[in-house]
């Protein structure tokens, strides 16, 4: 048995850091959580995770929460606290990942999971990869940055792929797949036309039919625009160009995607929808643990289904094609625009459809960057216009 791998958690209080806590926490032997990380909106949860893993070091981006968090650590260690070092400020998480640890996860939502991703990189940690915003926004940064196999990935798809991509020779010399097939559950608003989702509510966005998450990728997968923020994702991790990219609905979400190769056979990757998979690997890649979540039931009759995308009223993934196609940093405007009108959707300030159109309108004023011309203040500066941008147009809708 090999020493245990040093993690730290980016994120640690979301549904992506609270998984990848229970699955550290059933494996003791294989990982030692040195630092935790999470915005600030629960202090106190940030102060039990660092009871109860022991850490060296938490972060809080919030500056405004640190004196909260010093006081939940003093109630829960009392003299021990001391011991603890706490990082606060907007670089915070940066800072923690760029100390480098066997391997960093990176689950924060957002684009402001972009310098923590760098930071990562730079350290020549392994990179856990669920915040996806970070590589579609900093596509060429990231690329540029990252040694072979640096990154692996933690989307459901994606892992599913990379499990996939071992059943057949893929690489820069020679390659034996044909295409990727992203599944998609299609969302709570599968089947509606545009004008039957015009007026949905925010509790109705959030009610994802297989997975529960956070709610901005909540809201994308109501919307598709998940599904577009994944095909750039599989498009930039596994070198495929976009137009060998199909996205197929599969309500059920038991198939996390396949890969189809030259010879005919399409190598799929099954599991019952339980995060805690995908993150284990993430951590343990390329070994797999011992049982972490449930496999199928093969003794009970089940149907997968799998039809196509309606590119009328989902028209998300299509403009993620568009944008990938653009320049290197249309996938950024795609993103920043969409996480606005996220956001202005769940306050109620705009209609559901609003996002995506304001998307569309964002992407089609923008003049792009060419890819090998892209820097982080570029990606930076074009992000701020895009949410300038996008919140003058939503606030007109
Ligand atoms: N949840 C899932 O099943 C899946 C998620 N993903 C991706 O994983 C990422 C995380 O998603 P999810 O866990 O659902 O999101 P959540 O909203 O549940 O959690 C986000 C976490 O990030 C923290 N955070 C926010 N801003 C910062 C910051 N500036 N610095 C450090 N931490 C910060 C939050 O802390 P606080 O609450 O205090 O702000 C919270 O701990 C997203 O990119 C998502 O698309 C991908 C596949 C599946
Ligand atoms: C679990 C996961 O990876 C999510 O990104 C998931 O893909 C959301 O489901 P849909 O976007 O397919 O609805
Ligand atoms: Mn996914």
């Amino acid at each position: 048995m090999s020493s245990p791998r040093t993690v730290t958690l980016l994120g640690s209080t979301g549904s992506i850091g609270t998984q990848a806590i229970d699955v550290v926490t059933a494996h003791p032997d294989r990982f030692v959580v040195e630092a935790i990380s999470a915005g600030g909106s629960d202090v106190g949860l940030l102060a039990e995770q660092a009871e109860a893993l022991a850490v060296r070091t938490v972060a809080v981006a919030d500056p405004a929460r640190a004196d909260d968090l010093r006081a939940a650590l003093a109630t829960r260690l009392g003299s021990r606290a001391d011991d603890v070092e706490v990082l606060a400020g907007p670089q915070a998480a940066t800072e923690v990942a760029g100390r480098g640890a066997d391997v960093v996860l990176n689950g924060i939502t957002g684009s402001v999971g972009l310098r923590p991703t760098l930071a990562a990189l730079e350290a020549g940690s392994t990179l856990a990869l669920a915040n996806k915003e970070s590589l579609v926004v900093g596509g060429p940064l990231v690329k540029a940055l990252a040694a072979p196999d640096q990154i692996v990935p933690v989307d459901s798809e994606h892992s599913a792929i990379a499990q996939a991509l071992r059943g057949g020779a893929h690489s820069p010399a020679r390659s034996e797949v044909r295409r990727l097939i992203l599944t998609a559950s299609g969302g709570p608003f599968r089947g509606r036309t545009r004008d039957e989702i015009k007026a949905v509510t925010a509790e109705q966005a959030l009610a994802h039919p297989t997975w529960a998450m956070g709610p901005v990728v909540t809201v994308n997968s109501a919307s598709l625009m998940n599904k577009g923020l994944e095909l750039i994702e599989a498009h930039l991790l596994f070198d495929v160009p976009t137009d060998d990219i199909t996205v197929v609905v599969h309500p059920q979400s038991v198939v996390h995607s396949m890969v189809e190769f030259c010879d005919g056979s399409t190598i799929a990757q099954a599991s019952p929808p339980d995060m805690r998979l995908p993150i284990a690997l993430g951590l343990s890649w390329p070994d797999r643990l011992d049982v972490v979540s449930p496999p199928c039931d093969w003794s009970q009759a089940t149907t997968w289904t799998f039809e196509p995308l309606d590119d009328a009223t989902f028209p998300a993934v299509g403009l993620a094609r568009a944008a990938a196609a653009a320049s290197g940093t249309h996938p950024a405007v795609y993103n920043a625009a969409n996480e606005q009108g996220v956001a202005a959707f769940l306050s109620g300030r705009v209609g559901f459809c609003d996002i995506v159109d304001t998307v569309e309108r964002v992407l089609g004023e923008h003049e792009g960057v060419a890819p090998a011309e892209v820097t982080l203040e570029t990606v930076e500066a074009v992000e701020a216009w895009a949410r300038g941008r996008a919140d003058e147009l939503l606030a007109r809708s």
